[in-house]
This record gives structure tokens, C-alpha cells and sequence, in this order.
């Protein structure tokens, strides 16, 4: 098709603990799109499952430990990306070894969904965001 754009997937996880609060991290300086709040994750590298990449970015941006059956497909979202276009497969997982930290982040924090509406997050991540939300 003319003019398609090809597809970024990126994969990213609503890590979820026992008060139903959910994982945020800010996106460091530098990073496209700084300063915003997001659900860890990352691209997949050629070659890589989905569940792989999550697996792998989740040890690399917060040291800890899942397994590709811990994570359960939650939804997903698609939008323009600059000439692309973004498809973020977001996995809920209840189960991890390890604690998390800020490793690629400015910052983490546990938030509740309802609360999620107050922070800024990028464009693909609202309408995440509202189906964690039951909206
Ligand atoms: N991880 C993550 N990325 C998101 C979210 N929402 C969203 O639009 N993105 C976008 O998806 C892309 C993911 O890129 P990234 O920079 O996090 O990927 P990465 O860890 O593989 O980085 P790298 O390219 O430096 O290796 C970015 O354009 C980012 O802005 C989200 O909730 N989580």
C-alpha cells in the first residue's frame, strides 16, 4: 500500500502489587518524550518475541526477574508516531523477582489507575490508561 508506515512494537507492562497500584517510570532527560510518565518496557529488537523484549527491558530498566509466562496480554494501542506507527502491546504481571528501581528512569512510583489522569504520559498511553481505568 502506498504511503503505509511501517510499524514500531514496542512492548510494556502494567506491573500491578497487592494494592492494585501500578508501576509508573519517568522517562529520563534526553529520551524522546523526557519527562514523561510510562509503563516500563521498549522496542522489539528483529528476531524477539514480544514476551522476550518485556522480559529483557524489564531486568535492563528496573533489575528485576519475570518470566514470559507471568505476563498476561491486558490491551494495546496504536497511533502515529513521528512517520510511523506505534502499536504498544501492554501485559498485566502480578509476579516478579526482586525490587524494582530506577535504573533507566528518573524516577518511579506506585499509582493507582484512577490517579493516573493527573500525570503526563504520552498520547498512545491514555486510552491504556482508561481501559485500567474500566472507563
Ligand atoms: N516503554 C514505553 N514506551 C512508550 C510508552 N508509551 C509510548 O508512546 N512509548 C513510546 O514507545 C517508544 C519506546 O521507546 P524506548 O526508548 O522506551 O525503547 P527502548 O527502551 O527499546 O530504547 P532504545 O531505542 O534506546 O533501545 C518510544 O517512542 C516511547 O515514547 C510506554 O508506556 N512505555
Amino acid at each position: 500500500m502506498e504511503n503505509s508506515p511501517s510499524i514500531l512494537f514496542v512492548v510494556a507492562a502494567a506491573l500491578t502489587n497487592g494494592k492494585g497500584e501500578i508501576l509508573l517510570q519517568k522517562r529520563p532527560m534526553g529520551a524522546q518524550m523526557e519527562g514523561l510518565w510510562e509503563f516500563p518496557g521498549g522496542k522489539v529488537d528483529v528476531g524477539e518475541s514480544p514476551e522476550a523484549a518485556l522480559v529483557r527491558e524489564l531486568a535492563e530498566e528496573l533489575g528485576i526477574i519475570v518470566t514470559a509466562q507471568d505476563l498476561v496480554p491486558e490491551t494495546f494501542a496504536s497511533e502515529p508516531l513521528g512517520d510511523r506507527n506505534l502499536v504498544l502491546l501492554l501485559y498485566r504481571c502480578t509476579t516478579w523477582l526482586g525490587t524494582p528501581s530506577a535504573i533507566y528512569a528518573s524516577d518511579i512510583q506506585w499509582t493507582l489507575p484512577q490517579d493516573m489522569a493527573d500525570l503526563p504520559m504520552p498520547p498512545a498511553d491514555y486510552p491504556l490508561v482508561r481501559k485500567l481505568q474500566g472507563i
